[in-house]
């Protein structure tokens, strides 16, 4: 099976400097002590550098010297790798080892014509994924990460903050991490505020685990596996952030060499469900048919081991050997023109394949439905009377978490209160700036502490965030100036108030303070208690200009969609009307709390609306469904998205995402355009049936081909096929169902999701093999007619003649007639397919009269034969037709 590497950043190996002195000593971090267990003052004289970061000609110098900031591994596989790679398919191990029986038993006719097809397939596999990898790693590049780092000109410059890509980073580096940014290389924490990172590829722990700098080396923690001022590589940041010095790069990171550039395994997918599922299943007929037949040999003719290479060859003749052709050929083609169409770019090949199979789709609101460039419209006390005092903290609140914090990305909410609390003429400067908790997407608020200038007495702690989590920790109510007791009554109106303002669309940020005397340690969460409630700043988003359609779309193309949102119900249900969505009754995740397997995936499906959800409820609702047996995708561009976007089938993400979104996605809409989703469903629905039409046509006649031969080698004195022959009818087929690939497949196939369920396959198989048995036997009637009715012909050359002819043209027929859905008036004349099929024809009736055939035992048969087997094979065709007609009927009942 096409083993698709998923690696993220590719880019040419970092020379091996490690046996160069300095280079050695600056990589891997300072010899004797891990950096972990260094002060950062240490630390930094060790690397040289300083936390005002790098001078440009240092980095320079570094970057020659050690290399880019890749993981090596990741570099592009030669074509020679790719080729032995390929061997490893499980097909390829049972056609060699079924070449190594072949060839114990001195059978070397059947052990070359299985290494020639081993050969074929796998040059022709390796050659295709190359080609496909290489236009990938382009399109990766498109949405390649970047890492924001602090470098100066010079040495008097000051230091200055730029976007640069991750493979540029070098040791020394100081850089900057925000909400959503990928940890870019093994890092040491010089600051931090409110961090927590989801280090899931390193540790498998799927809640954010909370960071922060420590000065002096930590006793005895220095080498634990996970000290807290450490991030490593691989892990990104889910809230918070953080300044941090680069301590190991590349090879040298925890990440590269818990990897060694093992593409990060993902549970099983899609695609691995069917393609693979179908694979194994027929690796286990093939396993099981050599002992059948000589069984069968030994009971019915008493032949002993001297059947072995016949029964070998039948085993052969099972196996789809272009199945990884067919199936990197043609998810890479699509790939490629969506690419060049619509501009979504597909990162992992499989995925293009799940898209196809996609029958849920979960989407967030925030940055997807909507603009996310939110404006505040109003602010209002607790009664909805417009009060400006409740913005001015608002903004003081905004301003400090973004200047304490020094996120590298201030947050859409807090631009927006910034801006309109400037257009009132608030200066939030006129506090000093203490502390600051930044946005906890799990506690859903931010806090900021400030103090007046020359009062030192008392701390005011600024807190806004999502209505019901702030009013929950208020204990009183601020109206006109007054403090009121807030009580159970007051907080129920509250919350009323904010539910009917949210049915109107509008986001809503609950602002509230509390005075709290000046302290020492650090502030915490459980100091966020007792709150003074102030009232609501309300705040509009503009829905994406697109997303009415791309929902439209997807209803129509059997898509179910479900909004799965961090905001209030109120503000996800006003939106998902606005797009043409029924939200229904909408769920909050905190009912769903508790429950679990399908008792959720029940109640999710009934569902179109989930709101209130954090990261994890979001990927526990992906998981459920997936469980209940759907194929989900899930499209989001937030961190709050991430781990969902690894839990669906298929992870999808806008244009706009974050950069973790946009490194963990499948597929990257790098377009502003949200129909472009429906294209890409399109082109994976159009891939799996192509890949369909070439399993349903190669399985069907192989099947049949085993049986008759099964039957021949029962009923004839001598071997139904020679190897030689085996080998030509098999590379003749090969080659001609390489066009199945490039077929451009009927408009029907887009209608529902494309999934290949393994059973219905063989069930489809079964009856078609069959029937291609039933022509097979006829055909053998006629020859033996026809060798009767003209004496002098000898039997078996001419027998071996008229079948591989019979085989050709009943092959090509299948071509024609079983691909899918298509009715005959619909075949176009020049396509791909047309051409392969007329070959076969010509191959099939001119070989066995040409010059060649005496090298491959083949007489041409007499005349009469082929006027019965036009007979043959009209009745053959009538068969094809009635059957395939009663499959349609049935697959669309
Ligand atoms: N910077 C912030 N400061 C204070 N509160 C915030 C901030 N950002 C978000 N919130 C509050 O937290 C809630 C949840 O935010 P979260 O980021 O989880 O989801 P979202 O962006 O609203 O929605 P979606 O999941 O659809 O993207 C928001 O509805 C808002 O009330
Ligand atoms: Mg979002």
């Amino acid at each position: 099976m096409p083993e698709i590497t998923t690696a993220p950043g590719t880019g040419p190996t970092p020379p091996d400097t490690a046996g160069t002195r300095t280079g050695g000593e600056l990589r891997r971090a300072p010899a004797g002590a891990e950096p972990a267990a260094l002060t950062p003052l240490q630390l930094m004289r060790r690397l040289d550098t300083g936390p005002r970061g790098l001078t440009d000609a240092q980095a320079e110098e570094r970057l020659a010297r050690l290399g880019e900031n890749t993981v090596p591994t990741w570099k592009p596989v030669s074509w020679p790798r790719r080729f032995l790679g390929s061997l490893r398919d499980p097909f390829t191990t049972v056609l060699l080892c079924l070449g190594l029986v072949s060839a114990a038993v001195a059978s070397w006719g059947t052990a070359c014509v299985i290494l020639t097809l081993v050969a074929v397939s796998c040059a022709l596999r390796s050659g295709g994924e190359h080609h496909a990898s290489r236009s990938m790693a382009a399109l990766r590049e498109l949405v390649a990460t970047t890492a924001t780092v602090q470098r100066r000109a010079d040495d008097g410059a000051p230091p200055q903050v730029r976007e640069i890509p991750v493979d540029q980073l070098v040791v020394g580096d100081v850089v900057r991490l925000g909400p959503g940014d990928l940890v870019p290389a093994d890092v040491r924490l010089l600051r931090a505020s409110g961090l927590t990172v989801h280090q899931a590829a390193l540790t498998g722990e799927s809640a954010p685990v909370p960071k922060r700098a420590v000065d002096a080396p930590l006793d005895g923690d220095g080498g634990a596996a996970e000290p807290p001022h450490m991030c490593f590589q691989g892990s990104c940041v889910a809230s918070g952030s953080g300044t941090a010095l680069v301590v190991a790069t590349g090879a040298d990171t925890r990440f590269a060499a818990a990897y060694g550039g093992r593409a990060r395994r993902r549970g099983e997918t899609a695609f691995d469900r069917s393609v693979h599922g179908i694979a194994w299943t027929l690796i286990r007929f093939m396993l099981l048919t050599p002992p059948l037949v000589l069984m069968a040999n030994a009971a019915l003719r008493g032949r002993g081991l001297e059947t072995l290479p016949f029964a070998v060859a039948v085993a052969v003749g099972l196996t789809p050997e272009m199945l990884p052709v067919i199936v990197t050929t043609a998810l890479a083609r699509g790939a490629a023109a969506l690419a060049r169409t619509s501009g979504v770019i597909v990162k992992r090949l499989p995925a293009l394949h799940d898209l196809g199979a996609i029958d849920v789709l979960c989407l967030d609101k925030t940055g997807t439905l909507t603009q996310d460039r939110p404006v505040v419209v109003r602010a209002v006390d607790a009664r909805g009377v417009s009060d400006p005092e409740v913005l001015r903290w608002a903004a003081v609140n905004s301003f400090w978490t973004i200047e304490l914090a020094e996120l590298p990305v201030p947050d859409a909410l807090d631009e927006a209160v910034l801006e309109a609390s400037d257009e009132n003429g608030a200066d939030p400067l006129e506090y000093d700036g203490i502390a600051a908790l930044p946005f906890d997407p799990v506690g859903r608020l931010a806090a900021a502490v400030v103090r007046s200038p020359g009062q030192h007495g008392s701390h005011t702690l600024v807190v806004k965030g999502a209505v019901e989590d702030v009013v929950a920790r208020c204990g009183r109510l601020n109206l006109d100036g007054q403090d009121a007791e807030l009580d159970e009554a007051a907080r129920e109106r509250l919350l009323r108030f904010a539910a009917a303002e949210a049915d109107s669309g509008l986001r809503l940020l609950a602002v509230a303070r509390c005075e709290r005397r000046p302290r020492l340690g650090a502030y915490t969460d459980a100091d966020v208690r007792g709150l003074t409630f102030l009232g609501f700043v309300e705040l509009s988003d503009a829905l994406a200009p697109s997303a009415a359609d791309a929902l439209k779309v997807l209803a129509g193309r059997g898509v179910a969609v479900k909004v799965l949102t961090g905001d209030h119900p109120g503000t996800a249900a006003r939106a998902c009307r606005d797009l043409g969505l029924e939200p229904g009754e909408v769920l909050t995740a905190d009912r769903l709390a508790g429950v679990g397997g399908p008792a959720l995936a029940a109640a999710v499906e009934r569902a179109t609306v989930v709101a209130r959800c954090t990261a994890q409820d979001k990927a526990r609702i992906v998981t459920a469904l997936r469980e209940g047996g759907h194929t989900t995708g899930f499209l989001g561009d937030g961190v709050n998205d991430l781990p969902a976007l690894h839990a669906a089938d298929v992870g999808i993400c806008p244009r706009g995402a974050v950069p973790v979104a946009r490194e963990g996605a499948d597929v990257v809409l790098a377009e502003k355009d949200l129909t472009a989703i429906e294209r890409a469903i399109t082109t994976g629905r159009h891939a799996s049936s192509n890949i369909a039409a070439y399993l349903r046509i190669t399985l069907s006649s192989n099947l049949g081909n085993v049986i008759a031969m099964l039957a021949a080698g029962l009923l004839l004195p001598f071997l139904p096929m020679l190897p030689a022959q085996v080998l030509v009818q098999n590379l003749c087929f090969d080659a001609a169902q390489l066009s199945l690939a490039f077929d451009r497949p009927s408009p029907d196939s887009a209608r529902k999701p494309a999934v290949l369920r393994p059973r219905v396959f063989l069930r489809f198989i079964t009856a078609f093999g069959l029937i291609n048995a039933a022509a097979d036997l006829a055909t053998f009637a006629v020859l033996a007619f026809s060798a009767r009715a003209t004496s002098g012909t000898d039997t078996p050359t001419m027998f071996h003649a008229g079948w591989f002819t019979e085989n050709l043209l009943t092959q090509a027929m299948v071509m024609l007639l079983l691909r899918t859905g298509r009715r005959a008036a619909e075949a176009r004349a020049a396509g791909p397919v047309h051409l392969a099929v007329t070959a076969l024809a010509v191959v099939g009736l001119l070989l066995p009269v040409s010059p060649l055939a005496t090298l491959l035992a083949m007489s041409a048969p007499p005349p009469l034969y082929y006027l019965l087997l036009s007979v043959v094979l009209a009745l053959y065709g009538a068969a094809l037709t009635i059957a395939r007609m009663r499959y349609a009927r049935r697959a669309n009942g």
